[in-house]
């Protein structure tokens, strides 16, 4: 197969945010843009970081006055912030307009005109953006719809995650967008990788050479990537159920996640090595055997309004992951994410080999220490290490040495998508996913897609069904 070709920057975009933008962000009225997007277009407001002429246009397939979309925004920062009172709001409301009626092929609903508008507001040299914040199933439509109405030319388009619902609505999709857009036009979104603790991982591990050095199985036994969400799905119902947590989290943002704790080491730190990096990882994993797989559904979930009675569709998904090649192979890789959990956490840890599993005999019973970065916010790294109890009775005891990653001097670690609006201003793709890898992560998990397992009640408020536990023994989930 031949790699698309994956530039650092388009031959035809100059890496600058100072030209004149119009951002298009389809599926405006939604979760992702009230809590995630929107937020991060104010802070880069705030931030000063936005070109100096710039508006966006939020598509829907209601109807909305340009006013109503700007108070529609507002309450959205008043909820998840940043406040409209800590930055330029009335400055920032005055750049944003609503184009109604949807966008398809067939009908351009007020879009076509709304964006004529702004764009002759900001002059002849406007940057075209648009934004896929919408349901996976809509992507191939919107795409075709941009061709039919002439509005791929010179402009970038973001596609959010996932890309793609299996195997072959992948290889539809990309086949469409590769006809529509050059490459280098393309930017698809995985925020996680745009945390700022996962960049930690990458660097801790580069930067210190006696964590590079147990980063492979002669010392690892298992890596957990486990995100646990006390989150519901109510507001996002139709969305959630015809996608659910495997598709939303594990084949998406987990496999990433696994895939940046399991590249070798690239060849520099830039965006294309980055990249190539993650996507030949990807390449390494094993199909996923139906059997390592785990589904549950948590009790209350098809009382959701929107959610059919009988929908056996999974709020949380559990597997163990085989990489084959010489770095990880006999490695689990454990993958956990869920709705309506325990707790909000999102780690990966790497549990390394006891002293029994590399045939020590001295503290042969010593637990393994384990090596775990908290995702959230600015991110932690905890050691947690064997070490004597004090006092005269002795033996052993496991303590954790915890180290914020933001408690350093500079400035505050920044949202997702502020470095992911940037980066696709800058043409910077160090934090987008290619498109090898995710067809590989297609692939990985395309007979398991024939083939789903049972989907088994949890109840809300705790770590899922029974049998997910199972999947980490010998070991367990450092999570629990
Ligand atoms: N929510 C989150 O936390 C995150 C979501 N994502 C991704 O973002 C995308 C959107 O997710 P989310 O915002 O949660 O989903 P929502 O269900 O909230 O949908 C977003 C908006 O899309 C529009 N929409 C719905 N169906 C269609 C359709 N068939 N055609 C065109 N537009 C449609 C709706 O707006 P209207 O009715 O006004 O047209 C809706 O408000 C998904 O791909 C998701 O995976 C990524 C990261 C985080
Ligand atoms: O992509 C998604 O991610 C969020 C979790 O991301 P976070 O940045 O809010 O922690 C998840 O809740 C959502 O279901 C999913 O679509």
């Amino acid at each position: 197969m031949t790699p698309a070709p994956q530039t650092a920057q388009s031959p035809t975009h100059s890496p600058t945010s100072d030209r004149p933008t119009v951002f298009v962000m389809y599926g405006a009225t939604g979760d992702l843009s009230r809590r995630l997007v929107s937020p991060a277009f104010f802070e880069l407001a705030r931030l000063g970081r936005l070109p100096a002429q710039w508006r966006l246009i939020g598509s829907g397939r209601g109807s909305k006055s340009h006013e109503e979309f700007r108070d529609f925004i507002r309450e959205a920062l008043e909820e998840f912030g940043p406040q409209p009172a800590d930055g330029p709001w009335e400055e920032f409301a005055a750049n944003l307009l609503f184009a109604g009626g949807g966008f398809t092929a067939d009908d351009p609903g007020e879009l076509l005109d709304v964006l004529a508008a702004a764009k002759q507001d900001l002059g002849d040299d406007v940057e075209v953006v648009h934004y896929l914040a919408i349901p996976p199933g809509a992507f191939l439509d919107t795409t075709k719809a941009f061709a039919t109405h002439g509005l791929a030319e010179g402009s970038r388009v973001v596609y959010e995650k996932p890309y793609g619902t299996s195997l072959e609505t992948f290889e539809e999709l990309d086949a469409e967008v590769q006809r529509v857009f050059d490459e280098s036009q393309v930017f698809r979104i995985d925020h996680f990788l745009a945390f700022e603790a996962q960049q930690d991982v990458i660097h801790a591990r580069f930067a210190n050479p006696w964590l590079a050095s147990i980063w492979n199985r002669e010392f690892v036994a298992q890596v957990q990537v486990d995100i646990a969400e006390t989150l519901d799905v109510a507001q996002r119902a139709s969305f959630y159920d015809a996608t659910g947590a495997f598709l939303d989290m594990i084949v998406t943002h987990l496999f990433q996640m696994a895939a940046t704790v399991a590249m070798e080491p690239p060849a520099d730190l830039g965006p294309g090595a980055l990249q190539a990096a993650r996507d030949a990882a990807l390449q390494d994993f094993r199909e996923l055997d139906p059997a390592e797989v785990v589904l549950g559904q948590f009790d209350g979930y098809t009382a959701i309004d929107g959610v059919p009675d009988d929908s056996r569709t999974d709020t949380l998904a559990a597997c163990r992951v085989w990489i084959d090649n010489d770095r990880w192979r006999g490695v689990p890789f454990l993958l956990r994410s869920g709705k309506k959990m325990t707790a909000d956490e999102q780690r990966v840890t790497l549990v390394l080999k006891s002293p029994a599993d590399l045939g020590q005999s001295l503290h042969a019973d010593a637990e393994p220490a384990t090596i775990s970065f908290s995702l959230l916010e600015g991110g932690a790294l905890d050691v947690a290490t064997t070490v004597r109890k004090p006092g005269v009775a002795g033996g052993l005891v496991q303590g954790t040495a915890s180290l914020p990653l933001d408690g350093f001097e500079g400035p505050a670690p920044a949202l997702p998508y502020v470095h992911l609006i940037e980066h696709v201003l800058t043409g910077d793709r160090s934090l987008f996913t290619g498109v090898e890898g995710l067809r590989a992560a297609w692939t990985a998990i395309d007979r398991f897609s024939q083939n789903r397992p049972e989907v088994l009640p949890y109840a809300p408020g705790t770590w899922g069904p029974q049998a997910a536990d199972a999947l980490a023994e010998p070991g367990q989930w450092f999570l629990r």
